[in-house]
């Protein structure tokens, strides 16, 4: 049975706070307090103190009760209070890696509290889709904090950079008094860098969590399959119409490049550098396939394109996985398809996008291509996202 003494702060009670790190905090037996800027959200939370995670697989659909949570406006007084609370244990983010910067003030005012009110150790893992997310959250703090601070928070606090996969999309409630209610896919993992925690491990064991000593292997399997796979799916699946993202990979054009992308190109060289298990890994990229086309879980494509600047970095999902290709020798032809179609994600409400398209208009893709993705012009990567993005064009009739 859950001992509620002990409580996490979870920043960001969106999608993934609400549907898959506020419940596995709730399971693991921790009164969640969520903070987060949107006033309306906390309010509703401490007047319902409770909501449901709908489970909405293929073939399976039930519903689970989360209570023992409550709500703090994250730019509150209340909030600082909070860290000097001698049952707070651990703090979570899921708020989207550009906001990591923004809560770490608020962290550091409240590791400040904690540290003048003489209260123990705690751990902090940010569940971003980013590498190293906890690393660079840590980075952000200690902009913050005095010296004094930041030696008590070398020898009292862990900073665990982890990997979480769940596919959340943002819920539409059928009952209009429970608006906080989630939809959520059956499947997930959180993937916890073990090192990181052993100088204060968390009091209770988190529930659901696996803790490893080889976090790369996982954060690399995760970002250069599920997130690579699923934004695939979306900037091609823009292009054709679709709406969601499970209406894209059941194109089986679209299918055929995802698949090869995943497969014999970001598969291949991932099989190569972490030795996964070629068998093994065969099924996760199946039962990927499998969750992206998951017709209950209605993920726009334009959520899952979100941001095209930010997944076109070098080093994120799709660069990542090709520059590790080209290190093996791979084929990359499927990726290039992928990276020529984000360039191509031309959705208006989507700021990234909206700037990406104006660069482009400026400064010619041929100039833009090489300065986002390092690959010079005339190189034969280059060429080859250049030619798919010509080739998409033309077959999608998209004016110049
Ligand atoms: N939705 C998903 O399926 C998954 C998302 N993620 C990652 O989780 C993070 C959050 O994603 P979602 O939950 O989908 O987004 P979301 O937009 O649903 O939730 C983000 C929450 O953060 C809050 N927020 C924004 N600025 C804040 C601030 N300064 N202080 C406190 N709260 C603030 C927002 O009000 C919102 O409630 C992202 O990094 C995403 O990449 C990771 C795995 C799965
Ligand atoms: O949250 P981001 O990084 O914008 O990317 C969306 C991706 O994140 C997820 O929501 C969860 O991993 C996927 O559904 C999708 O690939």
């Amino acid at each position: 049975m859950p001992n509620t003494s002990q409580k996490a702060i979870h920043f960001g009670a969106g999608n993934i706070g609400r549907g898959f790190i506020g419940p596995l905090l709730v399971e693991s037996g921790y009164h969640v307090i969520f903070a987060d800027v949107n006033e309306e959200v906390i309010r509703q939370l401490n007047k319902q103190v409770s909501y449901d995670v709908l489970i909405l697989d293929e073939d399976d659909e039930y519903r689970n009760s989360i209570s023992d949570v409550s709500g703090v406006v994250s730019t509150s007084d209340d909030i600082i209070k909070s860290f000097a609370d001698p049952e707070l244990d651990i703090i979570t983010t899921a708020v989207g890696p550009a906001i990591l910067e923004k809560i770490a003030v608020t962290i550091a005012k409240g590791l400040h509290a904690r540290r003048e009110a003489k209260q123990g150790s705690l751990n902090i893992i940010a569940c971003e889709n980013m590498i190293n997310q906890t690393t660079a959250l840590r980075k952000h703090v200690f902009d913050h904090l005095s010296d004094d601070d930041k030696a008590w928070v070398e020898e009292n606090v862990g900073f665990a950079n982890c990997s979480v996969d769940r596919i959340v999309p943002p819920c539409d409630p059928k009952d209009s008094d429970r608006p906080l209610d989630v939809g959520v896919e059956g499947f997930y993992e959180w993937v916890v860098d073990q090192g990181a925690l052993q100088r204060t491990p968390p009091r209770v064991h988190l529930k659901g969590v696996k803790l490893t000593t080889d976090l790369d292997a996982y954060i690399e399997r995760k970002l250069f399959t599920l997130n690579c796979g699923h934004a695939i799916s979306a900037y091609l699946g823009f292009l054709k119409g679709h709406t969601t993202t499970d209406q894209a990979v059941r194109d089986p054009e679209v299918r055929a490049v995802v698949y090869g992308a995943l497969w014999e190109e970001a598969g291949a060289a991932l099989i190569f550098k972490h030795k996964f298990d070629e068998g093994e890994y065969r099924q996760y990229v199946e039962k990927i396939m499998e969750r992206f086309g998951n017709p209950r879980m209605k993920d726009e494509v334009t959520r899952v394109g979100r941001d095209p600047l930010r997944k076109l970095a070098k080093g994120d999902r799709l660069l990542g996985p090709t520059e590790m290709a080209l290190v093996y020798g791979l084929p990359t032809d499927n990726l290039s398809k992928g990276i020529a179609a984000a360039f191509l994600f031309d959705y208006k409400e989507d700021k990234q996008a909206v700037d990406l398209q104006k660069r482009v208009e400026k400064e010619g893709i041929e100039k833009v291509v090489a300065d986002i993705t390092g690959f010079e012009q005339g190189s034969k990567e280059h060429g080859k996202i250049l030619e798919a993005y010509k080739e998409l064009r033309k077959k999608y009739k998209l004016k110049k």
